[in-house]
Order: structure tokens, then C-alpha cells, then sequence
């Protein structure tokens, strides 16, 4: 579904992400896992078409999207789950996500996926008039991924969706996560907490200092004595 090739990103002279290539194909749920200040989020704003590639090539379902404006990739099939949430944060729930279904022109649609999101996040639906900043760090984040799922993407790239969260949200998130999997959603998640990302993907990629370092699948990774030392906590 998706093909990087070679893609090198800079902030300004700072070249931050040196030449990565990797793919993920439908229905996949990939992890870029690393350390602060890997590149990781940097990998995800270039494919969403929020930072400028200074070199490489991005493919998406075969098409080459590299110089492809952010609306557009949206338009395609992509969505984000940023870092930091990024919601709207005087608006109501049920606002934010109606912001994220705005690609539909048929509204008939917005309401099949809003009721769609409620489903899956019931406390949403519990909380829809709730002005979305008096929501919990753990609700927030729902609706952040319930917002990007709006849009009914083909591929949902997800940037640090525990990050701040207690560990019961943590555990939740990574439910939910499992479970969008399984619906089929294809996704890249891109996450510091190696263990958990790893005990829900397919296969990983391993960032470091903007160079990917080790490509397997998760189960490999986990019991790859280098990646245990360095990310798992040696366990
Ligand atoms: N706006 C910016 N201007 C300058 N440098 C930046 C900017 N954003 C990120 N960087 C630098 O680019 C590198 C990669 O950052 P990035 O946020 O992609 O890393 P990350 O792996 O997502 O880290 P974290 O897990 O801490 O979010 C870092 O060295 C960071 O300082």
C-alpha cells in the first residue's frame, strides 16, 4: 500500500531522516519503533505531505505521491493520528469528528462513520456535546484516533498515541489498536514503547538516528538480543 524509497527529510541544514525505505502493504500493521529523536515523527509528517521530502520517493497504492499536497494525501486515503492529538479543543466531540469526516461530500456518509466511531468508543458517544479539552488525556486520545478513522482511510498513520497516558489508557489504546487491526485497517504506528507496539504489529522497523537499523517481523524483533538491550529493557 505504501513504498518509501530512500527518503531523506531536513530541517534546514538538519538532515533528520538519512535515506529510509520501507514498505506496508494492506491490511499490514507495521511499527517504526526507536528513540527520542530518532526521525520517527518526521518519517510520519513526510508521508502524510506535512514536511517536504528532500530527496527519495513515497508510492501509494502504486501512485507516486511525493510532491502530492497534504489535503490530497488525505483525499487518497491517508489519515493521521498526530503526535500531541492536536484536536480542536474548544469544540465538542462530536464536532471534532465531524471535522474529521469533512473529505465526504455526502453527509449521509459522515453520520454512517460517526455512528461507526461510537461503536467502537462508547464513552465518545457518552461524552459527544462535551466541550473536547474538560475530556480526559486517555478520551482525548480516543477521539484524536477516532477523528483520523472519519475520514475512512486506507491507511492510518499513528504517532505516539500512548505517549502521557496512564497505564490502564495505555493498555486500552493498544486494544484498540489490535482491534482496528483486525477490522483491517492497514496502519503505521510509529511508538517509543517498543514492547507493546511490537506485541501488536506484523513487523517492525527499528530508527536509529534517522537510519533504519533492523527490519523483521515483531516477533523476531522482540527476541532479537540487540533490540531487547536497547528498547525492551533488556528483558
Ligand atoms: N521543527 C524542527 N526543527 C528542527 N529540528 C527538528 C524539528 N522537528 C524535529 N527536529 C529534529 O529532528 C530529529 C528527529 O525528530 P523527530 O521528532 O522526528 O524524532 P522522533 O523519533 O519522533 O522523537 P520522539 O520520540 O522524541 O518524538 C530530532 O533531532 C529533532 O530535534
Amino acid at each position: 500500500m505504501i513504498e518509501v524509497k530512500d527518503l531523506h527529510v531536513s530541517y534546514g541544514e538538519f538532515l533528520a531522516v538519512k535515506g529510509v525505505s520501507f514498505t506496508v502493504n494492506e491490511g499490514e500493521l507495521v511499527t517504526i519503533i526507536g528513540a527520542n529523536g530518532a526521525g520517527k515523527s518526521t518519517i510520519l509528517m513526510a508521508l502524510m505531505g506535512l514536511r517536504s521530502c528532500r530527496k527519495g520517493q513515497i508510492l501509494f497504492d502504486q501512485t507516486d505521491i511525493t510532491t502530492l499536497p497534504a489535503h490530497l494525501r488525505a483525499r487518497q486515503g491517508m489519515a493521521i493520528v498526530p503526535e500531541g492529538r492536536r484536536l480542536l479543543p474548544d469544540l465538542t466531540v462530536e464536532e471534532n469528528l465531524r471535522i474529521g469526516g469533512y473529505i465526504h461530500t455526502d453527509q449521509a456518509i459522515v453520520t454512517e462513520e460517526l455512528e461507526r466511531n461510537f461503536t467502537l468508543f462508547p464513552r465518545l458517544k457518552e461524552r459527544a456535546r462535551q466541550i473536547s479539552k474538560t475530556l480526559s488525556g486517555g478520551e482525548q486520545q480516543m477521539l484524536a484516533i477516532a477523528r483520523a478513522l472519519m475520514s475512512k482511510p486506507k491507511l492510518l498513520l499513528m504517532d505516539e498515541v500512548s505517549l502521557g497516558l496512564m497505564p490502564k489508557f495505555v493498555d486500552e489504546t493498544f486494544r484498540i489498536i489490535a482491534e482496528l487491526h483486525q477490522k483491517g485497517v492497514t496502519i503505521l504506528l510509529v511508538e517509543q514503547n517498543a514492547k507493546k507496539a511490537l506485541a501488536v504489529a506484523d513487523r517492525g522497523y527499528v530508527l536509529e538516528t534517522g537510519h533504519i537499523i533492523h527490519s523483521a517481523t515483531a516477533r523476531e524483533l522482540l527476541n532479537n538480543s540487540e533490540v531487547k538491550k536497547a528498547y525492551l529493557g533488556g528483558v
